[in-house]
């Protein structure tokens, strides 16, 4: 070994011994660190630091530490391989050691998967299918092995990390908030690749499994426990003690465990062949409604799960690894595993590099409808902040506190939530009908009307009753910040903070400094957003901002073509077809028409006539369709009778499935016979959207191409498997783009031409991300 080694591996054991230090003094004292197993066939120069450590104690049970040095969180890698063949051989030859305990040196976070990097630069197929393979058969031995094994969990358990805890004989884990247990690769476009598909419906039952492994769902200690994932839970302090009081019992028993137990349906289903198809089916047609066939890796993991229950184990395995090989080469998951490290390198940005956020102790929020009580709820329950809500009368706030108490009370009803942790956290959200407290405010967020006097009235009101630097951030959807903050006295403390609609479920926010916002301001406001959980974008003060600036585009396209005579829900099926998560109608239903057609003048007043929604609309506002919230818009909303939906039944339309307001077409005076094909469709709303995120990046809108990525997909939904707008064009080509969008321009006018950073990268053969 090289001095280097030695010094790191005096480091690493040191390491070591503090986890040690969780089970007891006595044990430390005892225990005996062994030499760090190094890749057996290195020469010196090249022996490399194992990442597992083995850790001797008196009763007989050592402890393997996994801790990949250098790294936030283990993840395995392919070296580690000959790592563990190289422990396990040094334990098989101790016969002193009696079982073993498998844990993490690192806090909160036992293992977060196989390496994404190391998947991302894979060169072949035959490369992957090799991976697996090892993958699989180094968890065969441990599941194999003479002595009994058992994953004590404390913190994140993903991916490979859960496949490499299933492989041991029992599992225990820590009731520790951080702990989460999952298989999350279907969201990278993956499926587990290390046997994760043929042991977890063993361990939990072929529904359950299905569950986890298509939706990628996180079971937090509680829920593990219940699905039988786990063996027991218990508090963070005695995991590793209880883990080998557990192996010593398992070692003595010959290596028994309490098995499931299968409720009465469950058997139904689960023990017979004709059962479990009717799962596999229902599975099948779930998976097909959800991705539209976008993405290919549920469909995989169902084929096999299937293969290895109704077949073999063995050919559930080859099968695994084939189709872990097929999805790690495709083009979703690489644009699946994009968007996870643009997210994670988003998670470390500030706003303003160099500049550190300054605490936020306490916020306010000026108005308790939808919005306010929504930033309320964030700030609380997630940023952990205590938040006073203002508004103009009691029930405004009473509205603000019921938006918090419904969403906690439906944790506390499933039981993932206790009631005084309930009543904790509504504690942390306070009303007044006056600026009582705000002295003592950091950050008011205002989401009241979009009236540019009123804001501006906030403002003054915010300046009289806060401190000097509390911030203004307004929840605007469509005024321009400068305007809000032009009457400011400290226009440094005003800032745009853009929220979406639910605000507890959609990621992303706007932060948008206009040009006299201090620097302090957007790191403050950028590091309060992410304490709410979310994904902050910094943008430019301009019309619409980013995201209702793309949109506005893509749905005067979708009116467009239902003026020329395309039926609603045909277009809307063809962008849900594309991968959007609803269509462009009925997302206006949701949003509310009145409010698109609020936004629209501001963007053509602004930003040019290609932004003018069609005349014909305004019909629609006449005629009250302002969408679901009056029960009014291009979908029927009102209840049906009994012999409606008895109607209904006869004619074949599913019950929960949206019908047209076939009243529409009369009104706009359109007959729907459409002749567009659903691709002709989608691309037409979509390049409208792609033509303005161009825009954006080449005025400067969004920072970089990836802001513009991350916000479309966040904020709009824009299909995650193409990886954005922006790498849309890219995979397309700007070329073809450019190609298109001109064709359009000759044929139906204007408002299609490409724009000029289009058109230059297209002769230049460029691309956003090269
Ligand atoms: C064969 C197998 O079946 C295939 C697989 O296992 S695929 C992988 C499945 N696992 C996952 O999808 C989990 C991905 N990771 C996460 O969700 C989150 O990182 C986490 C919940 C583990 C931790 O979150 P958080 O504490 O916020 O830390 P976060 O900033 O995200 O990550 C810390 C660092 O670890 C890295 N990291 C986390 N998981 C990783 C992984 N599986 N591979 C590579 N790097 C990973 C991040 O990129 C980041 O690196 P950086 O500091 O150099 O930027």
């Amino acid at each position: 070994m090289t001095e280097k080694t030695h010094s790191n591996d005096s480091e690493h054991n040191n390491e070591a011994l503090n986890v040690e230090a969780k089970v007891s003094a006595d044990d430390v004292a005892t225990s005996v660190v062994t030499e760090v197993a190094t890749n057996g066939n290195a020469t010196p120069e090249e022996s490399v630091v194992s990442a597992f450590t083995l850790v001797r104690h008196d009763n007989g049970i050592a402890h393997l530490v996994i801790d990949v040095i250098g790294e936030k969180v283990n993840t395995l890698k392919p070296e580690f391989a000959e790592q563990i063949n190289a422990v396990l051989a040094e334990v098989k030859a101790d016969k002193t050691i009696t079982g073993i305990v498998l844990c993490s040196g690192k806090q909160d976070s036992f293992v977060a998967g196989a390496d994404i990097n190391m998947l991302a630069a894979c060169q072949s197929r035959e490369e992957v299918v090799a991976l697996s393979r090892q993958g699989q058969r180094i968890f065969a031995l441990l599941e194999q092995f003479p002595i009994p094994i058992v994953a004590a969990i404390d913190g994140t358990c993903l991916g490979g990390g859960l496949e490499l805890a299933m492989a041991c004989h029992a599992r225990v884990c820590s009731d520790n908030s951080k702990t989460a247990l999952g298989l999350p690769e279907v969201q990278l476009g993956l499926l587990p690749g290390s046997g994760g598909t043929q042991r977890l419906p063993k361990l939990v039952g072929l529904q359950k499994a299905l569950d986890m492994m298509l939706t990628g769902k996180q079971l937090r200690a509680k829920q593990a426990l219940k699905y039988g994932l786990v063996d027991d839970v218990v508090p963070s302090t005695v995991l590793l003690h209880v883990a080998e009081q557990l192996a010593i019992s398992l070692q003595q028993q010959g290596k028994k465990i309490v098995k499931r137990k299968q409720g009465l349906v469950d058997k139904l289903l689960e023990n017979n062949a004709v059962g479990r198809n009717i799962v596999y089916q229902q599975a099948q047609k779930s998976v097909l409604a959800k991705t539209q066939g976008n993405y290919p890796a549920p469909a995989k993991i169902i084929d096999c799960i299937r293969t290895g229950i109704e077949v073999s184990s063995e050919s559930g395995y080859k099968l695994e690894a084939e189709h872990f090989a097929d999805l790690v080469m495709s083009d979703e998951s690489a644009q699946l595993r994009q968007l996870f490290f643009a997210t994670t390198a988003m998670k470390k940005e500030q706003g303003v590099a160099d500049v550190m956020p300054e605490k936020i102790a306490k916020a306010g929020v000026l108005g308790g409808g939808l919005m306010g009580g929504g930033i309320a709820f964030v700030t609380a329950t997630k940023a952990h902040i205590p938040v006073r809500v203002k508004d103009i009368n009691h029930k405004g706030i009473g509205q603000a506190l019921k938006y918090s108490y419904q969403l906690l009370n439906k944790k506390v009803k499933r039981r993932f939530l206790l009631n005084s942790e309930m009543q904790k956290q509504l504690a942390m959200i306070t009303g007044s009908i006056d600026y009582t407290g705000f002295k003592a405010l950091d950050i008011v967020v205002e989401a009241v009307f979009e009236d540019l006097t009123l804001k501006q009235n906030m403002v003054a009101e915010v300046e009289k009753h806060g401190h000097d630097k509390t911030i203004f951030a307004s929840n605007t959807s469509s005024i321009p910040i400068g305007q809000i903050a032009a009457k400011a006295k400290r226009p440094e403390n005003v800032i745009g903070l853009h929220y979406f609609s639910p605000v507890d479920k959609m990621p992303l926010v706007e932060i948008i400094p206009h040009d006299k916002t201090s620097d302090q301001t957007i790191s403050n406001t950028v590091a309060f957003a992410k304490k709410q959980g979310k994904t902050p974008i910094v943008v430019k003060d301009k019309a619409g901002f980013y995201v209702n600036r793309i949109l506005a585009p893509y749905m005067n396209e979708a009116a467009i073509l239902l003026l020329a005579g395309e039926p609603i829900d045909k277009i809307d099926k063809a962008l849900v077809k594309f991968g959007f998560p609803v269509g462009p109608m009925q997302l206006l239903d949701e949003v509310g028409i009145d409010v698109g057609a609020k936004i629209g003048p501001i963007l053509q007043a602004e930003l040019g006539e290609r932004f003018a929604a069609p005349a014909a609309f305004d019909k629609l506002l006449a005629d009250g369709r302002l969408g679901k919230k009056v029960k009014k818009g291009f979908y029927l909303y009102q209840k049906k009778s009994l012999a409606k939906t008895l109607l209904n039944t006869l004619k074949g339309i599913k019950s929960g499935h949206k019908q047209v307001d076939e009243t529409i077409y009369d009104l706009l005076n359109i007959k729907p016979a459409g002749s567009l094909t659903a691709a002709e469709i989608s691309k037409r709303c979509t390049y409208m959207m792609l033509n303005e995120a161009a825009r954006c990046v080449d005025e400067g809108i969004v920072r970089n191409a990836r802001d513009g990525d991350i916000g479309a997909i966040f904020g709009i939904g824009f299909p995650p498997f193409l990886g954005g707008p922006l790498r849309y064009i890219d995979k397309i080509g700007a070329k073809s783009v450019v190609a298109q969008l001109s064709q359009w321009a000759e044929q139906h006018g204007e408002r299609y031409s490409p724009c000029q950073a289009l058109v230059t990268m297209a002769e230049n053969d460029q691309s956003y991300y090269g």
